[in-house]
């Protein structure tokens, strides 16, 4: 079927926020005539997104199918002693919610609430919060949905290991909860839920659920991918269509191949935190010196767009864990017959299976107590004053646990281990994107601004610290990765302990060198003892100074970028309204996580999907509609023999 030249409203960017806009409009009037045009690949039936324990995958980056832009920081950062960060972000239907992680958290209250816009509260938005769920965990409050077209469950499995690090974090002084995802709750444990189907062990990503489902059942949503836009066309400030190129330049030596479509009523850009801000610019609302250097006609002054970059930030530390352990590593290895056996597993009965998981089954969240508080330095205490005191539902860490490694398994010794992911859910720093030129194929001028702010550093540091702690008193403990911990003095009481010999005998039976170069090379742990009581680990200032060191090293992005086109008032250095039209324009509208006037403590899918849901409410308002529920069945990727065509809903 050939595309229309024009239609009703054209959707740039098919992330989780744009398939929520284009499904629901589409979905909403048959007589609509959407456009949703993406710059990466369809995600429809690819086997790389639909198997939720292969996410891992998504990450590299091999240049022919790319899932993922990765965009690396322009200059070298003082900040991270000279390192240049990388933070990659989807490049396919369905944005990130086709690549990540899977994890499901939920923002705060008072993370809506201090957006301070009309509209916007955390009791505005519950409504639509509860629409997008098909929510398949047992839960005790009512603040989740059942019949929405997002499945939200435990997955296939949960491993041991995510049970012992609840009881371990209980012993640190974080009780376990059922549902740490109600809003309020910012210290507790929890089984950490995922995107995953528990009916049909597939990923729930965003494009399946709102896009294709429409597709399936009507003809008036029209899908262009590997179409990259490159600017907004006005007539006067009045948005009418938009220009799109080849997603790669290759096929025309780089010169511009531009094809035009028109918009009748809207242009929504919904292009992410890091794409929605360049479109902007190439169409002339930005920075007038900026557009001005670049010889861009200025549509709109609007200094605000491709500032105040955020994200969360991460750092990873690894454990070794007891060869009878269940984690991923072999199968992460690319060990053949354990990877056969897994794939099998999968295909006979996806609801149980280990690859219908993250293998990421349990997680915290966690304020600083006041003696905690006392030893995270003046510039985080300055901030907890502003930002967290009276705040009670704003977890200043979040704390995940992977079963086996998160990292490149050729950098590491054989062995099954798990990961700690601490991450900062407030970061104090700022970064920001600009383009650097006006063609839609040249890199931007990008600075993360990772750890800008010194108020970042105490609690990445107080967080490795409580992890380790948990870590420890875990039953499967059996060392520390040296590898992938801060470097202490040797000599520190602090020094990371490598694995034990016993363990280490288990893996190589009849090795001759186990054990050798002990205090050198290997610093080995305590043999396991079960009724060992731990004493907290002390730390000096030199063994904070190599923490520190380390976070500048090795922090880096939890793929959680927002907050670049704020809404927030022109005047503050805002980009969009509380109904999301962009200062000084007429019908254009920006609907994705850049949006954010501040963060988000949360996994951010959830938060794309319910800003997508809420722009595609302004929208359906604007153009007489109404939202049509429930939204049209899920189709399953692909559709099995002899199994219905939907997703079971509860
Ligand atoms: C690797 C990774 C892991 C993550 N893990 C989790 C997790 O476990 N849990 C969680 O809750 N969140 C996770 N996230 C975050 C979450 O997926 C994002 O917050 C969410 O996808 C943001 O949605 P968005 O609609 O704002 O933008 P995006 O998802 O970034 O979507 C933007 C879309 O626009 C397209 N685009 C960009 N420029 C153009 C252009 N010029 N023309 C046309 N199309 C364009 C992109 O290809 C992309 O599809 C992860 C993200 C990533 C990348």
């Amino acid at each position: 079927m050939g595309h229309p030249e024009e239609v009703d409203v054209i959707v740039c960017g098919g992330g989780p926020a744009g398939c929520v806009v284009a499904g629901r409009l589409a979905y909403a009037d048959p007589n609509l005539k959407v456009m949703l045009i993406e710059g990466g690949a369809n995600n429809r039936d690819d086997p790389w997104v639909y198997r939720p324990g292969i996410y891992v995958r998504n990450m590299q980056q091999d240049g022919i199918n790319d899932k993922a832009t990765f965009y690396k920081d322009t200059m070298e950062s003082s900040y991270l002693r000279g390192r240049q960060s990388i933070v990659p972000c989807a490049n396919i239907l369905g944005g990130g919610s086709s690549i990540n992680f899977q994890m499901y958290t939920r923002a705060s209250a008072s993370d809506w609430d201090d957006f301070k816009t009309e509209g916007w509260t955390a009791k505005d938005l519950l409504p639509l919060m509860k629409r997008l769920e098909n929510y398949q965990k047992p839960t005790n409050n009512d603040s989740h949905g059942y019949d929405g077209p997002i499945a939200i469950s435990n997955g296939g499995t949960i491993t041991a290991l995510a049970h012992d690090f609840l009881r371990a974090s209980d012993a640190m002084g974080i009780p376990f909860s059922d549902d740490i995802q109600d809003l309020n709750t910012s210290h507790a444990s929890e089984i950490w839920a995922k995107y995953i189907n528990r009916h049909t062990g597939r990923r729930s990503d965003a494009a399946t659920a709102y896009v294709h489902s429409v597709m399936d059942v009507q003809n008036n949503l029209y899908l262009r991918t590997n179409a990259r836009v490159n600017r907004v066309i006005f007539e006067g400030n009045k948005a009418v269509g938009v220009t799109y190129v080849p997603a790669r330049n290759r096929a025309h030596g780089g010169q511009l191949k531009e094809t035009m479509v028109k918009a009748r009523k809207y242009v929504v850009l919904s292009s992410g935190t890091l794409g929605t801000p360049q479109i902007l610019e190439r169409s002339g609302v930005g920075d007038s010196k900026l557009l001005q250097k670049l010889d861009i006609k200025v549509v709109s002054d609007v200094p605000g767009v491709g500032e105040q970059y955020q994200d969360h930030y991460t750092t990873l530390s690894l454990y070794r864990v007891s060869n009878e352990s269940a984690t991923l590593d072999d199968f992460l290895r690319g060990d053949k017959e354990v990877q056969k056996e897994l794939f099998a597993e999968w295909e006979t009965s996806p609801e149980k299976a280990r690859l219908s998981s993250n293998a990421i089954d349990a997680g915290f969240k966690i304020r600083p107590t006041e003696e905690e508080l006392k030893e995270m330095g003046p510039e985080f205490n300055e901030l907890w004053d502003k930002y967290f005191k009276d705040k009670p539902d704003k977890p200043v860490m979040f704390g995940s646990i992977v079963s086996g490694a998160y990292a490149d398994h050729t950098l590491l010794p054989p062995g099954k281990y798990m990961t700690m992911f601490q991450y900062l859910e407030y970061p104090a720093s700022r970064g920001h994107i600009h383009i650097s030129s006006p063609s839609p194929y040249k890199a931007p001028t990008f600075d993360s601004g990772f750890m800008n702010h010194k108020a970042d550093f105490a609690p990445l540091r107080w967080s490795y610290k409580k992890t380790r702690e948990v870590a420890r008193r875990m039953d499967a403990f059996r060392g520390e990765l040296t590898s992938h911990h801060p470097h202490f003095y040797p000599g520190s009481p602090a020094a990371c302990k490598d694995i034990d010999i016993k363990t280490a005998k288990q893996i190589y039976p009849d090795g001759l060198s186990v054990g050798i170069h002990m205090g050198t090379w290997h610093k080995p742990g305590d043999q396991y003892d079960a009724s060992k009581v731990h004493e907290d680990i002390k730390y000096t200032e030199d063994d904070d100074k190599a923490i520190d060191d380390w976070v500048a090293d090795h922090v880096e992005t939890t793929w959680h970028s927002l907050g670049t086109c704020a809404m927030k008032p022109h005047e503050e250095g805002g980009v969009v309204d509380g109904r999301l039209n962009v200062f000084g324009t007429q019908n254009l509208k920006c609907v994705d996580l850049s949006i954010c006037p501040d963060n988000l403590g949360t996994n951010t899918y959830s938060s794309a999907l319910l800003v997508g849901e809420k722009g595609a409410d302004l929208l359906i308002e604007e153009l007489g509609l109404k939202v049509k529920l429930p939204h049209a069945p899920v189709p399953h990727a692909p559709v099995p023999k002899g199994v219905p065509g939907t997703q079971q809903v509860r």
